[in-house]
This record gives C-alpha cells, sequence and structure tokens, in this order.
C-alpha cells in the first residue's frame, strides 16, 4: 500500500497545511511533516475535500452495457471526485432481487474505483404493482438500505405507505421520482411559456409537488423515511420546507442540471437537455439554490444517466430523457455555489453519506479519517469536451461550456483512483 504525502494543501478552504495519508486513512496533519517512502504531492492551491459522494447515479449494467458499465461509470465518479455512488435500480434485468443487488455490489468491488451502493427497487420490475424483496435485498451481500422505483414514480398511495412501513425495520428510505403519472402522459418538457411556443406537451410542475405532498403526509402518518429524488421546483421546495418544520423524516436532493439550466434549453431542439424531471424555469432555479443553501435542500445528486447516441441523437420526442453528472456535477456546484467549502462538503459528501449510511465516507480529512478525499484546484477553468469523458455515453449537457474546477486527485481508502487528473486504471 502507497503513502501519500500532501504538501501544502488548503483543508476546506484553511491555511495550507501537510497531510500524511498511510494505510488507509489521514495519518498525521500539520506544515512541515517528513514521510521518506511516501510520495509527495505537491499541493500549492489545491483543496481537500471529503470525497464526493453521490446518491443518484445509474450505471446501466446489467443490461444496458452499451450506454455505461460499473466500471465505466466508476471511473467516470472518481474522475469526478467522487468515492462512493449509489447504483440506481433501473437495469435489465432489474435490481429487484438479492441476486442483482450483489452482483452489482461485486462489480463495484471489482471496479475498484468508488465504493457502488446498490439501491434496490420497491416493486418487482419497477411495475408498481407489488413490492420487491425488500428484506432480502437488505440482508444481502450488497446491505441495501435505499430503495427506489426511479424513471418511474411509486404512484399507488397504499404500495408507497406499504414500502415506507416495510423498510422502518431496518431505518431503510425510500426515494421518490415524484411524477404522477395521469399529469405527465406524452409530456416532453416542461409545461409554460415555452412549450406553448414549441407546441410540446408539457410536464406541469404540479404533477412533482402533488406526490412530494402526498409522500411527506404518508412518511409522517407512518414515520418512516423518504427522500425526495431530483426535486426541481419553487413549489416542491414550500412542501418540502413545511414538511421539515413539521419534523417529517424528509431528505431532498437537486440535480446539478437543475441548478443551472433552464427549459428554454429545448428551443434548441437538441434532446441532450431532454431529461425527467424536466428542466424548469429561472424562478425555480432561484428556489432550488436558496434551498440548497438554506437546508431545506439536503444534498446535490446528479442523477448521471448515460444513454446511447442512438437513444439520443434522434429527434426530440423519441429521445431518452437523461443527462451524463459525474464528471462536472463539482464544477457546477462551484460554479453556483462559488467557493463555499463547508457547504459543498456538506451537500455532496457529508449529508450524502449520512442519508445513505455509507460510515466510511463523508468525513473532513484529519487524522483518523478513512482517506476518501479529493483535491481541487480551484483556480483552473476548463472546456467540457465530451469526447474526453470517461463515460462510455456523450451525453453531457455541458458540451463546450467553461467551467471553474478541476480535480486533480481522488483517494479510495488511501490509494488513488486519480492522479494528475487522469484515472489511475
Ligand atoms: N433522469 C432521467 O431523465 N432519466 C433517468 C431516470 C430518472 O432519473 O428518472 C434514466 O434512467 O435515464
Ligand atoms: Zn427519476
Ligand atoms: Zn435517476
Amino acid at each position: 500500500m502507497n503513502s501519500y504525502l500532501f504538501r501544502n494543501v488548503s483543508v476546506l478552504g484553511a491555511a495550507p497545511t501537510d497531510l500524511l495519508i498511510r494505510d488507509g486513512v489521514v495519518a498525521e496533519a500539520g506544515a512541515g511533516l517528513s514521510a521518506p517512502d511516501a510520495l509527495v504531492v505537491e499541493a500549492d492551491g489545491l483543496v481537500a475535500l471529503p470525497g464526493l459522494v453521490d446518491l443518484h447515479t445509474h450505471l446501466r449494467e446489467p443490461g444496458r452495457e452499451d450506454a455505461e458499465t460499473v466500471e465505466t461509470g466508476s471511473r467516470s465518479a472518481a474522475l469526478g471526485g467522487y468515492t462512493a455512488v449509489c447504483a440506481m435500480a433501473n437495469t435489465s434485468p432489474v435490481a429487484d432481487t438479492a441476486g442483482v443487488v450483489e452482483q452489482v455490489w461485486r462489480l463495484g468491488r471489482e471496479a475498484g474505483l468508488v465504493d457502488v451502493q446498490p439501491i434496490g427497487a420497491v416493486t418487482v420490475g419497477l411495475a408498481g404493482e407489488r413490492l420487491a424483496e425488500l428484506g432480502a435485498m437488505a440482508d444481502s451481500a450488497a446491505r441495501v438500505r435505499i430503495f427506489s422505483d426511479d424513471g418511474h414514480c411509486v404512484a399507488d398511495p397504499r404500495l408507497m405507505r406499504r414500502a415506507l412501513e416495510y423498510v422502518k425495520a431496518f431505518d431503510g428510505i425510500i426515494a421518490q421520482h415524484a411524477e404522477e403519472p395521469r399529469l405527465t402522459e406524452g409530456a416532453q418538457m416542461h409545461e409554460g411559456e415555452v412549450s406553448t411556443r414549441l407546441g410540446l406537451t408539457g410536464w406541469p410542475a404540479v404533477a412533482e409537488e402533488a406526490i412530494i405532498a402526498r409522500d411527506v403526509l404518508l412518511a409522517e402518518h407512518v414515520g418512516s423515511r423518504l427522500h425526495v429524488c431530483h426535486v426541481s421546483t419553487a413549489g416542491s421546495v414550500e412542501v418540502l420546507r413545511q414538511a421539515k418544520a413539521r419534523g417529517v423524516r424528509v431528505t431532498a436532493e437537486v440535480t446539478p442540471h437543475h441548478l443551472l439550466l433552464t427549459d428554454v434549453r429545448a428551443e434548441t431542439y437538441d434532446p441532450v437537455f431532454k431529461v425527467n424531471p424536466p428542466l424548469r424555469t429561472a424562478t425555480d432555479i432561484a428556489a432550488l439554490r436558496a434551498a440548497l443553501v438554506d437546508g431545506v435542500i439536503d444534498i446535490v445528486a446528479t442523477d448521471h444517466a448515460p444513454h446511447t447516441v442512438e437513444d439520443k441523437e434522434c429527434e426530440w420526442v423519441y429521445a431518452r430523457p437523461g443527462m451524463l453528472g459525474l464528471e462536472t456535477a463539482l464544477s457546477i456546484a462551484l460554479d453556483v455555489l462559488g467557493p463555499e467549502w463547508d457547504l459543498i462538503a456538506e451537500r455532496m459528501s457529508r449529508a450524502p453519506a449520512r442519508i445513505a449510511g455509507l460510515t466510511e465516507h463523508g468525513h473532513d480529512p484529519a487524522p483518523g479519517a478513512p482517506a476518501n478525499l479529493v483535491l481541487v484546484d480551484p483556480a483552473v477553468r476548463r472546456v467540457i469536451e465530451p469526447a474526453e469523458m470517461a463515460s462510455r455515453s456523450r451525453n453531457t449537457p455541458y458540451a463546450r461550456m467553461t467551467l471553474p474546477g478541476r480535480i486533480v486527485a481522488t483517494f479510495l481508502r488511501g490509494e488513488a483512483t486519480v492522479l494528475d487528473g487522469k484515472a489511475v486504471k
């Protein structure tokens, strides 16, 4: 096992110091450390953060290895500064059995670039009809604690209630894709001025808000934990604000793209901007940003959703919804929040690690902490080139945009997964 000595690193923006990484932990911190056996990383100008944790990643394996694999998605994650990702269940076959979640978990260990924590499906085949074997997935080697039918909403309120009740026994969470399906039939983009002008069927904000309102009431009624995926509207923020004020056990995420891009992008008819929930308005963005700062929204999660060229470079109405996110998330956060390192560490590492129960992750780099961390150069501005991404897919909405921040190095349990901005394996 290698040891590393970071010279003159700024831990979360503090005055520069040295950090010694040894045996998988941060062994020492302080000025002028020496360790003759350690590999030296000259870290002037670099900021050390706890390794990022993504609560919402689509790795596509098993079933759509042409779009992403556990390995390529893990590499994408490491390059984005992540040390752990939660893999969504909408694979083929669906991750609705102990067998499939164990397979994904094992593939993650084999790739060895980030910790891959499988999410289990709530219902068999994501069909929304009967509960999947939640207990068996929880007891499996993958130790599943988060369950989600993401891509689909658990629309049946009785099923949602039973799922919330069921996972309470092992402090599990239901992560809901909040979309009332009857209100979004045929929907192509946010329902508003732009959809009217373009003549595309709208996805109204109320389709999200109505499900969140229902679910916080259900979670309150049964005393269970609810997590709301990809919150996208100002109205959702208000529902969550009220629920949290009443003490409902609800957490919520926002994606980088919903913090930055609006429905006006649909004017290009470029399906790279087609996503679920859809890009909303500037008013929504302002509310989401404020909620992320004040804590009504707990975390940033990427909803990294790779799709092949065939599924994406076609007419808007035929294109699959979804965008890449892992390799650009920290840059978007920096762009949106500025160098607010403590806030970024909280929303992108500590809080998601807490919610997911990933106890090895989300620790600030300090003596005794597991060495899951990332070194960022905030001074660099980089041009996003889809062809340079490690993801097997190319559907980034940020192509050719200039964004702040470069991930210089990522460490998983004290071993580099990224060095000099390049994946180690
Ligand atoms: N976000 C998306 O537009 N697509 C996701 C599913 C989802 O997150 O709902 C996908 O799996 O492609
Ligand atoms: Zn979703
Ligand atoms: Zn998703």
